[in-house]
């Protein structure tokens, strides 16, 4: 597949099972994440790479979380999250590292550039036949989570978690948007 095709064809999915990427894979997954554009060259996304056991906990660890916090989630969306990532081999917690030290460039830019990060990580997945779905779920707004996880919300944003594996089904083409709906040509006024 051409790197066009691949972007133009990639879509999220929660289908998804076991095996998820070898070693070798996810290494070449992360190194794309290295390459967003990145203001002042911070650097500031940060992941966690969540595998095996530490799945089922890091899924327990959120359901009591948000029940801790006043946020439970209902029998239905507890069975979902737990069904999905009972099927999940990889989970990557994401959190921009907000720097309080530099104040040349603005946060709002430091967390464009970790979504940029994961944008390449979503893509890099769907080159190499994988899926993934981004999701603030999973105790994402919690207090909890992304402090267990080692992101202090003083320090980190935390930006959530892709969870990755094989495809469980095809990936269905999905309808885009008309580019001319979203783009229009500035045409300066001649004043
Ligand atoms: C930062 C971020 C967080 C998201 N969190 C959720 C989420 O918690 N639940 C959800 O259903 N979709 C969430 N989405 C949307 C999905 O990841 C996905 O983009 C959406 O279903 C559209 O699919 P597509 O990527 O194929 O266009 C999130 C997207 C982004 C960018």
């Amino acid at each position: 597949m051409s790197v066009l095709s691949t972007l133009l064809s990639r879509s999220s999915t929660k289908q998804i099972q076991g095996p998820g990427p070898s070693e070798e894979e996810i290494q070449q997954i992360l190194a794309t994440a290295m390459c967003a554009p990145d203001h002042g060259r911070l650097r500031p996304w940060r992941f966690k790479r969540i595998q095996g056991d530490a799945i089922a906990q890091l899924t327990d660890l959120a359901v009591k979380t948000l029940e801790a916090e006043g946020k439970p989630l209902n029998a239905t969306k507890e069975k979902t999250m737990r069904d999905w990532l009972a099927r999940a081999p990889l989970v990557l917690a994401v959190a921009s590292y907000v720097d309080h030290s530099n104040e040349r460039i603005p946060e709002h830019e430091r967390m464009l550039a970790t979504g940029a990060s994961v944008m390449n990580i979503l893509n890099a997945v769907h080159a190499l036949g994988y899926g993934a779905f981004w999701s603030t779920g999973i105790g994402t707004y919690t207090q909890g989570v992304p402090e267990a996880l080692g992101f202090d919300a003083l320090e980190y944003e935390f930006l959530g978690f892709v969870v990755i594996g094989s495809l469980s089904e095809p990936l269905k083409p999905k309808e885009r948007p008309a580019v001319t709906d979203y783009v229009s040509i500035w045409e300066p006024s001649e004043s």
